[in-house]
């Protein structure tokens, strides 16, 4: 991370801490309630710049016997970590993310996923994850990421006609 930083400040729309936030796109694989193969992560926001989301590990998540797929956890984590661009101001897409696999992570246990800007710099926001079964101090995986801000519009622009919510988008009502 950079040494100079933006000062940072909550977006004055933006969640209350402990308040549910909205997905940012209906059927996102990470957070979409109308995702048909998704996570269906509910986050909320937390004190300061963080995210937090809970999320049953299921038997379909499974990767080695028993215990979590490396991709999952990756997914969860970036979608968790996305989120918190929202705290901030304009949403942001990953350009890097970096996981450690601290520990198994077995199906049937319920992962607590907690995201936190780190600093900004431009458009770019430097957001760390950490993951546990239900003890904050025995962590289970970790992340570093970078996500850029984005124009939504222009981002989008060439893509959002393949989108399930294409109609939406385009008819000029999007849920965002
Ligand atoms: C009408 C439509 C309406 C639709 C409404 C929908 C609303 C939806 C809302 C919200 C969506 C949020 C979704 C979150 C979902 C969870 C997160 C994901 O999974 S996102 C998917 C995976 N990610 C990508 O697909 C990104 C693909 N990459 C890109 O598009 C570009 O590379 C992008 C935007 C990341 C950067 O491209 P540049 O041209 O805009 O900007 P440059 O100048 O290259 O980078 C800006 C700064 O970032 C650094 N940078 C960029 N990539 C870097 C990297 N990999 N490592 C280190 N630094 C990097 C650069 O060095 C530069 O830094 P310096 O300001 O000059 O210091």
């Amino acid at each position: 991370m950079p040494d100079e930083l933006d000062v940072l400040e909550r977006h004055p729309k933006t969640s209350e801490p402990g308040e549910l936030m909205r997905p940012h796109n209906m059927t996102c694989f990470g957070c979409g309630p109308e995702s048909p193969h998704g996570l269906h992560l509910e986050m909320y926001a937390g004190e300061g710049f963080s995210v937090d989301a809970k999320m049953p590990v299921q038997q379909w998540m499974e990767g080695g016997p028993g215990v979590i797929h490396g991709g999952i956890l990756s997914s969860a984590f970036d979608d968790v970590m996305g989120m918190t661009p929202r705290l901030i101001g304009p949403a942001a897409v990953t350009a890097h993310l970096q996981v450690d696999f601290l520990q198994p992570i077995p199906v049937g246990k319920t992962l607590h996923l907690h995201a936190e800007i780190l600093g900004k710099q431009r458009r770019k926001i430097y957001v760390e994850g950490v993951a546990h079964l239900g003890d904050p101090d025995r962590p289970v995986a970790r992340a570093n990421g970078l996500f850029v801000q984005i124009d939504v519009r222009a981002h989008f622009a060439d893509h959002v006609e393949n989108s399930a919510k294409a109609a939406e988008y385009l008819g000029g009502k999007p849920q965002l």
